[in-house]
């Protein structure tokens, strides 16, 4: 969950975060993964799923979405943040930013099919 007090504070939405200058995508997640769960995973282990794309007010947000059915470790939310794990149909009961709602669709299916 989104921490109270910035952009879209509240919202839930998918683990990750912003690519740094020169950084491969997959090694930014397996990053953010770290740094915000405290999971390790390999790159090897994310699969490409789906994207985002979508038009806020002050930027236009182009964001990959990979399944990951490996990691080590237990997620916990070392930012303090709230986590929720959610399978399936329980996905669309959570307020979503506005780009992550074309997402769920997508996810639930890869989910039924074991992506
Ligand atoms: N990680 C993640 N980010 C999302 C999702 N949906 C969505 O619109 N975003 C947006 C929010 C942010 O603008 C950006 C992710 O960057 P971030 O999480 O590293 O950045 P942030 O806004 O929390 O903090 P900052 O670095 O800008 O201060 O993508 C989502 O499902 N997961």
């Amino acid at each position: 969950q989104r921490p109270p007090g910035g952009p879209m504070a509240g919202l839930w939405e998918f683990p990750g975060g912003k690519v740094d200058p020169g950084e491969v995508p997959e090694a930014a997640l397996v990053r953010e993964l770290r740094e915000e769960l405290g999971i390790e995973v390999k790159p090897e282990d994310l699969r490409p799923l789906t994207f985002a794309s979508h038009s806020y007010d002050s930027f236009h947000l182009l964001m990959p979405l990979y399944a990951c059915r490996k990691w080590s470790g237990e997620p916990r939310g070392l930012e303090g943040q709230q986590l929720a794990w959610a399978e399936g149909p329980e996905l669309t009961g959570y307020d979503m930013p506005a780009a992550d709602i074309p997402l769920v669709e997508p996810v639930t299916q890869a989910l039924q099919r074991h992506l």
